[in-house]
């Protein structure tokens, strides 16, 4: 579903991401870790479409981003470590708005049954986004995500600076859609969260990827210390 094949980003002669090549298929989650600067959002920015490669390609159902990057963004929702969102306009005015450009019209009770899959409260549904905690505006964010029927969700340390129950809720609420098929690709600081999250975690250093490990084969202590050798 998402594939990076010789994935090279250069700022002059900096490297900030070298000859990535990764796949991750329908239904996997996939998570990024790496000190700052490694080359986490650069690699979340090629698939996106916000930076173009200097070289080698980012493609999202064997569709170039770099060539066709309007036909992928289709494909794509995005979850940043902090939502836009307009904050004078309700939970489902949101909601109706960012999938409305996203060509899809739902009704009120639909926009409010994906909140609701997202785990927003009912009561928040009609509130006005300025008053939501941060924890809640991630969850209009998955609920944008189900809404567009995104193939693909690309998170850049989504769970930073929520507390650990509303971590906890939007890890869950990633399990989810992984089991309904979303190809997963996420960067996050938080190991203890990889590791209970993503089938395979990724550890990059100065842009390169030098360590992808099943989840299942080390505890999260030992992934700890991989990390720490590793960065
Ligand atoms: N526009 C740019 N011009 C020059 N260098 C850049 C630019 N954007 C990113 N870089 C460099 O590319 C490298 C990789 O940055 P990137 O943002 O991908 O790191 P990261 O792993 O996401 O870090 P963090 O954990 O801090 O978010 C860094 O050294 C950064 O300074």
């Amino acid at each position: 579903m998402l594939t990076a094949k010789n994935l090279t980003k250069k700022y002059g002669d900096y490297i900030a991401l070298h000859n990535l090549n990764l796949t991750i298929e329908a239904g996997e989650i996939f998570a990024l870790l790496g000190q700052n600067g490694a080359g986490k959002t650069t690699t979340i920015n090629c698939f996106l479409g916000f930076i173009e490669p200097s070289s080698g390609q980012a493609n999202i159902d064997n569709i170039s981003v770099t060539q066709n990057t309007a036909e992928t963004k289709k494909y794509l929702a995005y979850i940043p470590e902090t939502v836009m969102l307009y904050g004078n306009l309700t939970g489902i005015e949101n909601l109706e708005f960012f999938s409305q450009l996203a060509g899809f019209r739902y009704s009120r009770e639909e926009l409010s049954g994906f909140l609701s899959k997202a785990g927003l409260q009912t009561t928040a549904h009609s509130q006005r986004v300025g008053g939501y905690s941060k924890g809640m505006r991630q969850k209009v964010g998955i609920a944008i995500a189900i809404a567009k029927k995104a193939k693909v969700l690309l998170l850049d340390e989504p769970t930073s600076g929520l507390d650990p129950k509303a971590s906890n809720e939007f890890s869950e609420i990633l399990k989810e859609l992984s089991l309904r098929g979303t190809a997963i690709l996420m960067a996050t600081h938080d190991i203890f969260r990889a590791k209970e999250v993503a089938h395979r975690i990724g550890i990059m250093k100065e842009g390169h990827l030098v360590s992808v490990i099943d989840s299942r084969d080390i505890s999260a202590t030992e992934l700890e210390q991989l990390y720490l050798q590793t960065v």
